[in-house]
């Protein structure tokens, strides 16, 4: 009988070409997603030694993180920041002379990278899928082994479809039992770095598991294997089941007919064996998870809303006193301030950790009939064209702009300041999005990581609340 394996080493395993020794293997790649941002050197670098892509089939490009979020009719000439419009063009360039597809920014495939893949059926069980990204993570949610590289690595991606890794540690993380009313994916996974911290699970790759994960729907499982690399992981995977089949049969770019009975038959086989050991575990009780915030500029930083800021005249380590400290100068906090009841000035509900239309359906939930608070201003971005037509579909568009809030189209936006959707310096935002690190939001901006359904009750009450005082 041959030893148990962990769903890491079964995709792994069929993945490995060759071992190069000294504990690198060459490992063939099924996905290879590139964005702005991180591939313009690695076309270049294929250009200087004349290669070609190998596999322009399995790549997919997309203009995410520089591009506005409104009034796009004019096409890339409606980018006005002429760094932001030079990365986008390079990038279509790019596609056009290697012969990629392309999701143009009116196309409707437009979207988010890490939200686009899943939902046109890119990112399948048992599949290795990377991208210059660190959020890459994301797709792991399907039992796919997806993670981050750097460009070095894109270009030998692009030239050879594999790339050179060395195996990771496995840490399973267990989330028993069942969550509590307007308790969320984001919470579980706000709670879990709260507890392991920003560095807990570096060098490994996690699994998540138990009955809380098993219960979430695919968004939610999204939103907790996109912030797998917050806890310092290089990827995050969870088992795949029916529910993942369902929500990926009759995607575009999918198996279909027998192709897809046949694939599914193959991924019945990829969850972690009985008895299949991880090098480190992890509990907690879904019972014990309330939603959460954020106070300091870490996403480890991280208490439930009846909490309060922490006092550093209590913590004994010095360098650790100091970084409270200076976390609570950033976010104009002082020590044990209670955070419910904090006024805010800005909500985003966006990103690549919570923008498909399951987040937007929640928000809306709690927007629906009410309106944004005074002098707050209140973002919704869905991660995609194809989310922003569901959501017009099913009329979430008109609650959420009577309600005072705007509609954008599909990117990044405020999650980081690299396109017009940026924070003020001093203003403070609840976020859908996966990172609070100073300046992330626009320089001196000051971020709290919240659920979709905190978000928007914090843009009704124009201050960080207790959903449920509200749902
Ligand atoms: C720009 C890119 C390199 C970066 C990442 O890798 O995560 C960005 O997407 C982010 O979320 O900070
Ligand atoms: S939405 Fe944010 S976290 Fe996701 S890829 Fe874009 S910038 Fe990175």
């Amino acid at each position: 009988m041959l030893r148990p394996r962990t769903l890491y080493e079964k995709v792994w395993d069929a993945h490995a070409v060759a071992n190069l020794g000294g504990g690198e293997w060459l490992l063939y790649v099924d996905r290879h997603l590139l964005y702005e941002v991180t591939s313009p050197q690695a076309f270049d670098g294929l250009r200087a030694s004349h290669r070609s892509v190998r596999r322009p089939d399995l790549t997919l490009a997309v203009a995410d993180h520089n591009v506005p979020t409104q009034n796009r009719a004019g096409g890339l000439g409606a980018i006005d920041d002429s760094a932001s419009r030079l990365q986008v063009e390079t990038l279509e360039r790019n596609a056009r002379d290697f012969g990629l597809p392309y999701a143009g920014l009116t196309s409707a495939r437009h979207g988010i990278v890490h939200i686009i893949g899943p939902e046109q059926g890119l990112t399948l069980p048992g599949a290795t899928i990377v991208c210059g990204d660190s959020h890459t993570s994301t797709h792991g949610a399907f039992g796919a082994l997806a993670f981050g590289i750097g460009t070095s690595e894109a270009e030998h991606v692009l030239a050879t479809q594999t790339l050179i890794q060395k195996r990771s540690q496995t840490m399973l993380i267990r989330i028993d039992g069942a969550l509590g009313a307007s308790v969320t994916a984001k919470d579980i996974i706000l709670a879990i770095i709260g507890k392991i911290g920003t560095a807990g699970a570096t060098g490994c790759v996690i699994e998540y598991a138990g009955e809380a994960i098993t219960a979430l729907d695919m968004a939610g499982r999204m939103t907790i294997c996109n912030m797998s690399i917050e806890a310092g992981a290089r990827a995050g995977m969870i088992a795949p089941d029916e529910k993942a089949f369902a929500w990926i049969e009759g995607r575009p770019c999918a198996p279909h007919g027998a192709a897809f009975d046949q694939a599914k038959a193959y991924w019945r086989t990829l969850p972690s064996d009985r008895g299949a050991v991880f090098d480190r575990t992890v509990s907690l009780a879904a019972a014990d998870i309330a939603p959460m915030v954020t106070w300091g500029t870490s996403p480890e930083a991280v208490t439930t809303i009846a909490g309060q800021t922490p006092d550093p005249a209590m913590e004994q380590d010095p360098a650790r006193r100091a970084q409270i400290q200076r976390m609570l100068a950033y976010m104009g906090l002082e020590a044990k301030q209670p955070l419910n009841g904090l006024p805010i000035d800005v909500v985003f509900i966006g990103s690549c950790t919570n923008s498909r239309i399951e987040d937007l359906r929640a928000a809306a939930a709690i927007a629906k009939g009410r309106h944004v608070a005074d002098g707050v201003r209140a973002l919704v971005v869905p991660g995609s064209a194809a989310v922003k037509a569901q959501g017009e579909e099913e009329g979430l568009d008109r609650i959420f702009v009577e309600a005072g809030f705007e509609w954008r189209d599909a990117g990044c936006s405020m999650c980081l300041g690299l396109n017009p959707d940026r924070l003020a310096p001093g203003q403070r935002c609840a976020s859908t999005s996966n990172r609070n690190f100073e300046g992330r939001q626009g320089p001196g901006g000051r971020t709290h990581l919240v659920s979709p359904a905190m978000a928007a009750a914090a843009a009704i009450r124009g201050r960080l609340t207790d959903v449920r005082e509200l749902a």
